[in-house]
């Protein structure tokens, strides 16, 4: 584990010069959750692997983009990477900075480390060369292999509500939220009612802010636990056992017992189950933290869709009219893997891949994908595990082969032979 560490330092400041450079292994792209714990399997197989990261740290989604207040809203136990759990004395639902230490501790335990401020640009497969040639903003990386790990939220969703550009008082997405203190007694309009909506609802509250929460679609809200064990580890458990329409049924007794009926207080539920919604559209359940009783209790109000934002607040579908100093944009992710991966057919046009969970990791001619299942982190554990198994068994086929030597991380092209690529 040390020489690898080292020898990577070592490697740095040389390949930093060169404009051209190839990967004697996988390149990586984002060092999120995803692009670590595939980078651990990596080296567990023992192949090199190069990370390229946009920022300047790692898990910037966790460093930079998310409240203060966020803990991990499903058990430590489906959200640890592989080869390495959370330290024992972690509590059930890790806060956001609890996961971050163990990111940093996993990433350093792991020899990890990231080329950060390294933006990949495009990334396409030559044909001629049988190459992936992957451009950051300096220089172009080669290999044979390209792990796409840049995450299904790696940019804001921020729709066109008609009328916004007018709204005097200010527009922030979540990612940009950090904490109710900064709109103490405000009016807050929050838009969009996923988990993020929910959450940011609560901690308006909790900071005596007055949120108004737009729900302008059916949602499912389900407890976060059920009889002291949480709900996402009850569903795993009864499926592995009931048909899937049967365990929805079950979740939805029980939340509507324990919840009450939801469609009471404006949140109507989707006729399809939540496993079954999850499954089919990948939308989210919302897992109650608190807000719920907020809602009931009028902290939170609900209201129906936004038809436009005025000057000084919004007129809504039902024809209310209310006044906000401020809008939240709790509208969501989505991936950007349209924008710098080409020539790819295997994802949509939304930047996800076509071919569904479990067999969406690996796609053509070297490409593979983790973190892009709709399953959170436990998804990202068991792509990252397949990925590198797979690369790994053809890595030694091909030491075998070639007899190549593998003790260095990255090798330097010679420009001679490659310049034309370099231009
Ligand atoms: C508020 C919030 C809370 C969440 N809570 C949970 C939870 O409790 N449990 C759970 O399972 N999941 C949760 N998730 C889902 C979340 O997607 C995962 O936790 C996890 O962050 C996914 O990891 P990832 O590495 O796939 O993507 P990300 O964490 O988004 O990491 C991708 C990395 O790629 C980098 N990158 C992007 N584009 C480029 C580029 N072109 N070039 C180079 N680098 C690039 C980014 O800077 C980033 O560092 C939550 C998500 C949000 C938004
Ligand atoms: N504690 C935790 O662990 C947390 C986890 N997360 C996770 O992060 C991911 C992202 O969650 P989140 O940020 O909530 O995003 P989601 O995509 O889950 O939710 C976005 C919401 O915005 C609504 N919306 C979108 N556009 C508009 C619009 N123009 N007008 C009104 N409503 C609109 C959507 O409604 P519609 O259905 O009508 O399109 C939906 O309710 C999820 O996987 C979530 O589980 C998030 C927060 C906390
Ligand atoms: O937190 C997230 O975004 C997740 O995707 C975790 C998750 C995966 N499957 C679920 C089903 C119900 C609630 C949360 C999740």
């Amino acid at each position: 584990m040390g020489s690898l560490k080292d020898e990577q330092n070592q490697q740095h400041y040389t390949y930093q010069e060169a404009k051209c450079v190839w990967v004697h292994g996988p390149i990586i792209v984002g060092a999120g959750p995803s692009g670590l714990a595939t980078s651990a399997c990596l080296t567990n197989q023992g192949v090199p692997y190069v990370i390229l990261e946009k920022t300047g740290c790692l898990a910037s989604l966790w460093q930079n983009r998310t409240y203060d207040r966020l803990k991990l809203h499903l058990p430590k136990q489906f959200c640890q990477f592989p080869l390495l759990g959370f330290p024992r004395n972690f509590p059930k639902y890790p806060t956001k900075d609890q996961f971050i230490s163990y990111m940093e501790s996993y990433a350093s335990h792991f020899g990890i480390l990231p080329r950060f401020k390294q933006s990949v640009q495009t990334a396409e497969f030559d044909d001629g060369l049988g190459f992936w040639r992957v451009k950051t903003q300096d220089r172009e990386y080669i290999s044979r292999w390209l792990i796409v790990a840049t995450g299904e939220n790696a940019e804001p969703v921020v729709p066109e509500v008609p009328g916004i550009d007018k709204f005097k008082g200010t527009v922030v997405h979540t990612s940009l939220y950090r904490s109710g203190a900064e709109f103490k007694n405000q009016r807050v309009l929050v838009i969009g009612c996923g988990n993020s909506g929910m959450e940011v609802s609560l901690d308006l509250c909790r900071h005596n802010a007055i949120p108004h929460l737009v729900v302008r679609n059916t949602v499912h809200v389900l407890p976060r636990e059920m009889f002291g064990f949480s709900t996402f580890g009850i569903a795993m458990a009864l499926l592995k056992w009931f048909p899937l329409r049967l365990v929805d049924k079950f979740l939805l007794l029980v939340a509507n017992f324990t919840l009450g009926k939801t469609e009471r207080i404006g949140i109507r539920r989707p006729k399809t189950g939540p496993i079954e919604l999850k499954n089919v559209t990948g939308k989210t359940p919302v897992l109650d933290v608190g807000a719920l009783s907020h809602i009931k209790s009028g902290k939170i109000k609900v209201m129906e869709g936004v038809k436009e934002i005025t000057r000084s607040g919004a007129k809504f579908m039902d024809g209310q009219e209310k006044e906000f100093d401020s809008i939240i944009l709790a509208t969501g992710y989505k991936s950007n893997v349209p924008i710098w991966l080409k020539g790819s057919e295997f994802f949509t046009k939304d930047g996800m891949p076509k071919t569904p969970f479990p067999n969406g990791w690996k796609a053509e001619k070297g490409l593979y994908t983790v973190g892009f299942t709709g399953r959170g982190l436990l998804g990202t554990a068991s792509d990252a595990v397949k990925i590198a198994g797979d690369i790994g068994e053809q890595w030694r086929t091909i030491k075998n082969c070639n007899n190549i030597s593998c003790n260095s991380h990255v090798i330097l092209l010679k420009e001679t032979w490659f310049t034309h690529l370099c231009k």
